[in-house]
C-alpha cells in the first residue's frame, strides 16, 4: 500500500491515453467522506466504514497492489465559513471545492495507471471523478451509471437544490448559460467531457419530470427497472454495453449508487426507493463489467451508515464493498 498526491505531467496523461489495455493491476483508492451535495448527515462517513470493513485488505486479497489518495480529512474541513445557496443550488461552493479536488486524485490515479476507485460520500463527487478519468481518457471513456435516479437536474431544473441530484448535467454540458452564470463561474472549472451518447444508465424509478424531458431530448440510453424485468438483467448488460461500447475496447467508468439496490439489500442510504435491484442484480453488472477488462474508474457511492440499525448499516457497508470486488473481478471463474 502506498500514498499519492503528485499531479500528472500532461506526458504522462498522454501516455497513459495512448496505452489503455484492459485491467490496471493497481487500483488507486480515493475516500471522499463529503455529505454537501445532500442534506442528510451520515453519508459522509461511508468511507471510512468500507475501510472499516476491510475493503483495502480485501482487494490486496485479490492480488492487486493498492495505492491511496492522501488527505481524507481535508475533504470535511473544506467547508467555507458561509456557503448561500446559489439559486436553488445548496451549499454550492462546497461541493465544487470538494469536486475539484477529488478530480485531482483521481486524474493522478489514471495517469499513473491505476483503476481509480473512489468511496463516497454522496454522488455530487461524480462531478470530481468524471472530471478525473476524462482528463486522461478523453473521449473514448464512456460511462455506466448504476442508480435509482438519473442525477442530471440542471441548477434550473432541481426542484430539491441538492447537487448529489445534478453531477451528470454538469459533465455533459447541459446548464444554459444562464445557470452558469446564476452560479458565477462556481462549477466553471467543470467542462463539458463526457458525450450524450457515452453514457447509459441502468436501475432508474425515481426520474423526476425535468430529468425526464432531457433525457428524451438528448436521447440518452437509460435501461430503467421496467426494462430489467421485460429482458432481465442479463439483456439489459449486454444491451447497455452495446449502446456505448460495442467492440468492448472503450475504457469504462461505472458510477455505481448504492440506491440502485433495492432498500432490502441496501437500506442504509439517504434517497431509498422501492422496486430495486435485486442482490443478485446488482452483482451481475459488476461481474458482468469486470468479464469486459474495460474498468478504468469505479465510484461506489451513498452508502450512509447514520441511517437505520446497525443490522442495515453492515448490511449495506457489505453490499458496498461486494460491489466493489465483483467489479474487480472477485467472482469470475
Ligand atoms: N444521488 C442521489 N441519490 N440522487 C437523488 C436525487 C433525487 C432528486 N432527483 C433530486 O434531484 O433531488
Ligand atoms: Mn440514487
Ligand atoms: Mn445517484
Amino acid at each position: 500500500m502506498s500514498a499519492t498526491t503528485d499531479s500528472p505531467s500532461d506526458a504522462q496523461l498522454m501516455a497513459q491515453r495512448t496505452k489503455f489495455l484492459k485491467t490496471p493491476q493497481t487500483i488507486g483508492v480515493t475516500c471522499v467522506p463529503f455529505s454537501g451535495g445532500q442534506p442528510k448527515g451520515g453519508v459522509d462517513d461511508g468511507p471510512v466504514e468500507m475501510i472499516r470493513f476491510g475493503i483495502v485488505d480485501q482487494i490486496e486479497g485479490m492480488g492487486y497492489d493498492v495505492s491511496i489518495s492522501d488527505g481524507m480529512d481535508k475533504y470535511r474541513s473544506m467547508r467555507p465559513a458561509s456557503d448561500p445557496p446559489v439559486g436553488k443550488l445548496k451549499n454550492p461552493r462546497y461541493v465544487s471545492l470538494a469536486a475539484r479536488r477529488v478530480a485531482d486524485q483521481v486524474r493522478a490515479h489514471c495517469a499513473s495507471g491505476s483503476l481509480a476507485l473512489t468511496l463516497g460520500g454522496d454522488h455530487s463527487i461524480a462531478m470530481g471523478t468524471l472530471v478525473g478519468s476524462t482528463a486522461v481518457y478523453g473521449d473514448d471513456l464512456c460511462v455506466l451509471w448504476i442508480d435509482a435516479h438519473a442525477d442530471i437536474n440542471t441548477p434550473a431544473t432541481t426542484d430539491s437544490g441538492n447537487l448529489h441530484g445534478c453531477p451528470l448535467s454538469f459533465i455533459l454540458g447541459l446548464c444554459d448559460k444562464q445557470d452558469h452564470s446564476a452560479d458565477d463561474g462556481l462549477f466553471g472549472w467543470i467542462k463539458p467531457c463526457v458525450r450524450t451518447d457515452s453514457l447509459v444508465y441502468i436501475g432508474l424509478r425515481d426520474v423526476d419530470s425535468g430529468e425526464k424531458a432531457i433525457l428524451r431530448k438528448h436521447g440518452i440510453k437509460a435501461f430503467s427497472m421496467h426494462d430489467v424485468d421485460r429482458y432481465g438483467i442479463g439483456r439489459v448488460v449486454e444491451m447497455a454495453l452495446d449502446h456505448v461500447n460495442p467492440e468492448r475496447t472503450r475504457p469504462i467508468h461505472m458510477s455505481f449508487d448504492v440506491d440502485a439496490l433495492d432498500p432490502s439489500v441496501a437500506p442504509a442510504t439517504g434517497t431509498p426507493v422501492r422496486g430495486g435491484l435485486t442482490f443478485r442484480e446488482g452483482h451481475y453488472i459488476c461481474e458482468a463489467v469486470a468479464e469486459t477488462g474495460c474498468l478504468v474508474a469505479l465510484d461506489l457511492v451513498e452508502v450512509n451508515p447514520a441511517l437505520g440499525d446497525p443490522e442495515s448499516l453492515r448490511q449495506t457497508v457489505a453490499v458496498g464493498c461486494s460491489l466493489v470486488r465483483c467489479s474487480l473481478g472477485e467472482t469470475l471463474l
